[in-house]
Order: structure tokens, then sequence, then C-alpha cells
């Protein structure tokens, strides 16, 4: 398999809607355009937890991600969430996903196992079988040390070591884990591309990695592109100055409450950077208190990304 190059920042883009709640692909053309023209945004992954992809009937999504592939011209690729339940369906999921026109694919663990935890081997099993039945090249998400769906070392070397898998998104929030756990997966699969997604923790992950698959990617590519080039160069001081620079901007979109807020906020932002006419979301997710635009337009200006 010919790999794909993710070292850089690959953004997590929002999926825009109409305000009466369609998916709307005029606003999807200009996001999609305006991330693939940033020099160091290595690839798009839609249908995410920002791109509200579970929300989406499989019509929708495949829709979602042809406007995304046409809205980069070819220049970087297109990875899908890949989020359904039972193995057979999500590889399914991720046919259509490669019929839409996807590179790749983000593969999540399937839902039961956040409450009840998985059989040892289920997770290798999944990946396998997705790989196997659809042929889409895969990327590894390792969710946070809190939850029952998180993959142990031996479980993500073992993933890491099957065809098709290239890549790993890692959030485990477990900063114990991060710092003993990333040396090894480095040392025993020297190939697998390793991104960061800890939306909230970025400065201190990002002098292990080879870039980031993060939702915050889509409202300031700029500034991340400039961390990853830091955290590359392990310059702590030229990090510190982004991270600090950027700290209003992670505190109004990712740390206003749960992480699902967030993909509001994201929207909120990329209306302030003038890319999106309103922050239209799907339920579950609800509109921000009054004012939390205002305050996010600020954090943006105060990080220079907004006039
Ligand atoms: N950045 C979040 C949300 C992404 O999917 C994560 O860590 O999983």
């Amino acid at each position: 398999m010919k790999s794909i190059d993710l070292k850089g920042l690959v953004p997590a883009p929002v999926t825009p809607f109409t305000r009466d709640g369609a998916v709307d692909h005029a606003a999807i053309q200009r996001l999609g355009s305006w991330l693939g023209s940033i020099d160091g945004v290595k690839g798009l992954t839609v249908l995410g937890h920002a791109g509200e992809g579970t929300f989406m009937t499989p019509d929708e999504q495949m829709a979602v991600i042809e406007s995304f592939v046409k809205s980069v011209d070819g220049k970087i690729p297109v990875i899908a969430g890949i989020t359904l339940e039972g193995t057979q369906v999500a590889a399914l999921e991720a046919k259509r996903a490669i019929k839409a026109g996807a590179s790749a694919g983000l593969v999540y663990p399937s839902h039961g196992w956040l409450r009840f935890g998985y059989q040892k081997g289920a997770p290798q099993d999944r990946y396998r079988a997705i790989h196997e039945e659809s042929g889409l090249p895969l990327i590894l998400f390792q969710y946070p040390d809190a939850t029952k769906a998180t993959y142990n070392l031996e479980t993500q070397l073992e993933i890491a070591a099957q065809p098709g898998v290239f890549a790993m998104k890692n959030g485990v929030r477990n900063m114990r884990r991060w710092d003993t756990e990333i040396p090894v997966i480095r040392r025993e699969r020297p190939e697998l591309q390793i991104l960061t997604c800890h939306d909230e923790y970025l400065l201190h992950t990002m002098f292990d990695v080879d870039g980031a698959l993060v939702g915050y990617g889509s409202l300031a590519p700029e500034p991340l592109i400039e961390l990853i080039a830091a955290g590359k160069a392990r310059d702590y001081k030229a990090a510190r100055a982004i991270h600090d620079r950027l700290l209003p901007v992670t505190r109004n979109v990712y740390h206003r409450g749960s992480h699902m807020e967030g993909t509001v906020a994201l929207k909120h932002g990329l209306v302030a950077r003038g890319i999106l006419e309103h922050a239209t979301v799907r339920s579950p997710l609800l509109p921000l208190p009054e004012g939390a635009d205002a305050e996010i337009a600020a954090a943006l200006r105060s990080a220079g990304l907004v006039d």
C-alpha cells in the first residue's frame, strides 16, 4: 500500500448546515477550499466528531465526502470517519466512503465498548475486517484512557502492525500513558504516522508527533501548523508562545464545557473568520448560551486570527 502522508496538520472540519438544517454544500466548498489552500494542511478528516458525522444519513454522509473531495480539488486526501458499531456495517460504510472519494478511513471504536469494554482481540478484528472487505487505508483511533474503549499498548501495537493501518490519531488524555507508550510505539512501529488529537492539551503532545488530526485545525490552521513545526524542531519557547497566544481561543472553544460544545464553538469561530454565515448544528448539539459568539470572536481577535 502506498502510504498517505499526513505529517502535518489534518483538520477535522465541521459540517456546515443551512439554517433549516440541511447539509450546506456551498459552505463546504468555502471551508474545504480555504483549508485545502493552506500550505501544511495534509488532509481533511470529515464526518468526525467535529463534523457531526454520526448525525447524518448514509446518503448525506456520502454527499459530504463528495463535496469535501471536490472542494480540495484533488490536492489533499479526504479521510472519512468510519463509525458504525458492527464490523460488517462499518465495512459497508468504508465501501461507501471509497465510492464517495475518500482516500482513507478513521475507524472509531465500536460504540458499546465505551460502556462495556471489549473482548481481547476484538479491536484488531474490527480493523482487519474493515480493511480486508473495503481495501480502505485506515487510521487507528486511540480513545481517552477514561473510557473503556481505550486500547492498551499491546492492542495498539497489534492494530498498527496490521495491513492497511498507516497512522494513529491519539487522544489518550493520560499523560503517563502518552509519555510511556508513544516512545514504544515509535520504536516498534516506525512507519506508523502518529497524530495527536488532544485539542485542549496540544502543547504537551506536540513534541512527539508527526502531526495533529484535530477539529481545532479547521478553525486555526495557521498557528497550528506553526505549532507542529515548533514541536518538530523541539523549540519549546516558540511552541509555548503559540500556545499562549491561542489560549483564549482554546478556552473559548475546548475548555467551555464538554468536548461537544467545542463543535458549536468551532462553527461560531468560523463565522467570525468569515468562512461560515451561521453556526447551525444538529441535535443532540444545542446552541451555545447568548453571548458565546462574541466571546469566541474576541478570543480569535486576541490571537490575531480576526481583525
Ligand atoms: N479531539 C477529539 C475529538 C475528535 O474526534 C478526540 O480527542 O477524540
